[in-house]
């Protein structure tokens, strides 16, 4: 898809983000629609400028479009550590909690983000919630045991007192959805997550769950941008800041 015709608001939140770059950067780039759009954008920077840059991606289908742009994409391990990557997600809260795995990658984008000195995330409006959880939690399983954690799973929600939603692999068409990792989704239909931490503990326990796609902390600046190009920026510094203040009183 030409850049002419990308969604206005993924657009200016891609634009705004890859002004971010600085020549010689470790980047880490996302996955999804957002971040397809911002791999274009940085692709033409690094053209119009010459700009020199490590990559590493967090999905096949990035690396694919990533390489088929010109961008240099190497192994995180080969680069050893990021400065920033910058990622899509499925839901922003105003703590700067986020819900990813939409496009089943959130293992590998953790991976990443976690070795990331910053992570910037862009979005557009329809991204930002004030309570996690009406887009369902996408959580990677292995296929071994895959019931039996399904099974784990629907207790853990019942001892947070979220129980009785549903818990369903996520499939396309007939066929399940493997990773690239090689392992299940199931998702987590909960429509409001009044408490992520203890969400995300819970399921870190279970030995059959590989990665959830809840990112909290993780997250440093928000970029949602708007229809009309403009951008608004929340980040995690002014949160913090406000926390403190809030404590102060
Ligand atoms: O977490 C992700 C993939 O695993 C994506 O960043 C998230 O699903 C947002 O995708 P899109 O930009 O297409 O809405």
């Amino acid at each position: 898809m030409a850049l002419t015709q990308a969604d206005p608001a993924k657009l200016a939140a891609a634009r705004a983000a890859v002004a971010l770059v600085e020549d010689g950067m470790r980047l880490g780039l996302g996955t999804g629609s957002t971040a397809s759009v911002m791999v274009r954008v940085l692709a033409e920077r690094v053209a119009a400028e010459g700009l020199s840059l490590r990559c590493a991606a967090t999905s096949k289908a990035t690396a694919d479009l990533a390489q088929s742009l010109g961008l240099a994409v190497e192994s995180l391990d080969d680069i050893g550590w990021l400065d920033m990557t910058i990622d899509g997600a499925d839901e922003v809260d105003p703590h700067l909690h986020l819900i990813k795995g939409g496009g089943a990658a959130h293992l590998r984008e953790k991976v990443v983000a976690a070795a990331s000195d910053r992570m910037v995330v862009i979005a557009d409006p329809g991204k930002v919630v004030e309570v996690l959880g009406a887009f369902p939690l996408p959580v990677e399983v292995l296929e071994f045991g895959f019931e039996t954690t399904r099974k784990l799973i629907r207790r853990a929600l019942e001892a947070l007192e979220l129980g009785d939603h549903d818990v369903l692999q996520r499939l396309r068409g007939s066929d399940a959805v493997v990773t690239d990792e090689g392992n299940l989704i199931l998702d987590l239909h909960l429509g409001a997550i009044p408490d992520p931490v203890a969400l995300a503990r819970a399921l870190s326990g279970i030995p059959g769950v590989v990665e959830h796609g809840l990112f909290l902390g993780m997250c440093d600046l928000a970029i949602i941008g708007r229809e009309d190009g403009s951008v608004v920026e929340l980040a995690r510094d002014d949160i913090d800041a406000d926390m403190l203040a809030q404590e102060g009183e």
